[in-house]
């Protein structure tokens, strides 16, 4: 069977990123349905054309593949009254869920079913989304093939096995916009108080972080070099460079990562059933 609908449950952040990538990369709308219980969430949705339902058993009903967009804590509670109808429908499930695994999913939903984890960012919004993706022993090359399609069409993506490197993507890719978005914030500050209006600074100091972002995409370069090709000797870049070792940006770096990692991991030991 082709994959033609493609359903959301949960119409928040995340899902929301993800739906106005799609459309923007030529996703019909009308092959998309979202499933959200307030409806006030739906309504952007609906005026874009997509099909919007409070009905989490109308959402399977009418999709191929199914998308679980709820917060991990609520996944359960959400999946167990959707068993019998997913397993009447067979879709092709993706979860983009933090931490929880595969397994449980199945679980909730009845087994047997075929399951794509993939962990997202919000980029996917602007279709330059990064994605991690961990496909079950179920999954065909047709429904690869599928995922791929979608997550392509709003960013790059990976696929990573074991399931347990989805811990990895979420440190690296899935929360590190927030870490990005930070960083700028801080720099924003700072530029502020040297005298740049907030525009200035905003304007500067992005294309400054997407520019650097296509050389590391576009080269294969070594990122130490492209660092040192910045710093002229005894100049104004290695004055930064050498604040920033001082003050160990490796460790810094290192445990907001690990404090990420191992929090999937807590999670998921939390949530597993
Ligand atoms: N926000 C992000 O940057 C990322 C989020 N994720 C994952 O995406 C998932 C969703 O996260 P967000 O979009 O940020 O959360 P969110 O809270 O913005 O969206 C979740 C939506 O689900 C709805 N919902 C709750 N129970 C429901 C039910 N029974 N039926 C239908 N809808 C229901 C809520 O009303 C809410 O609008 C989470 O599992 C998270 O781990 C993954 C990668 C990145
Ligand atoms: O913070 C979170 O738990 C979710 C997962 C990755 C990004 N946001």
């Amino acid at each position: 069977m082709s994959i033609k609908t493609l359903g959301f449950i949960g119409a928040g952040n995340m899902t929301g990123a993800i739906v106005k990538g799609l459309l923007a990369s030529g996703f019909a709308p009308a092959n998309l349905i979202l499933c959200n219980r307030t409806p006030a969430k739906l309504a952007a949705f609906a005026d874009l054309g997509c099909i919007v339902t409070t009905d989490a058993q109308e959402a399977v009903a009418l999709s191929d593949a199914l998308v679980l967009a709820v917060k991990p804590q609520l996944m359960k509670s959400v999946l167990l009254p959707l068993a019998e109808s997913v397993q009447q429908r067979q879709p092709l499930i993706l979860s983009v869920a933090a931490a929880i695994g595969e397994a449980s999913i199945n679980h909730w939903l009845g087994g047997g079913l075929a399951i794509i984890r993939t962990m997202p960012n919000t980029p996917a919004l602007v279709q330059a989304g990064a994605t991690g993706l961990f496909a079950n022993g179920r999954v065909t090359e047709a429904h690869k093939e599928f995922a791929q399609g979608l997550f392509a069409g709003i960013g790059q993506y990976r696929w990573v096995d074991p399931e347990a490197l989805i811990h990895s993507v979420t440190a690296a890719a899935g929360s590190a916009p927030a870490y990005f978005f930070r960083f700028a914030q801080a720099m924003s500050r700072t530029a502020q108080v040297q005298g740049l209006s907030e525009d200035q600074a905003r304007v500067l100091i992005g294309q400054t972080m997407l520019g650097a972002a296509k050389m590391i995409l576009e080269t294969d370069e070594p990122l130490e070099q492209m660092c040192q090709k910045v710093c002229s000797p005894k100049g104004t870049t290695e004055r930064a460079i050498q604040s920033f070792e001082a003050s160990d940006i490796d460790l810094i770096v290192a445990k907001a990562m690990t404090a990420c990692f191992e929090r999937s991991q807590e999670l998921a030991e939390l949530l597993a059933d």
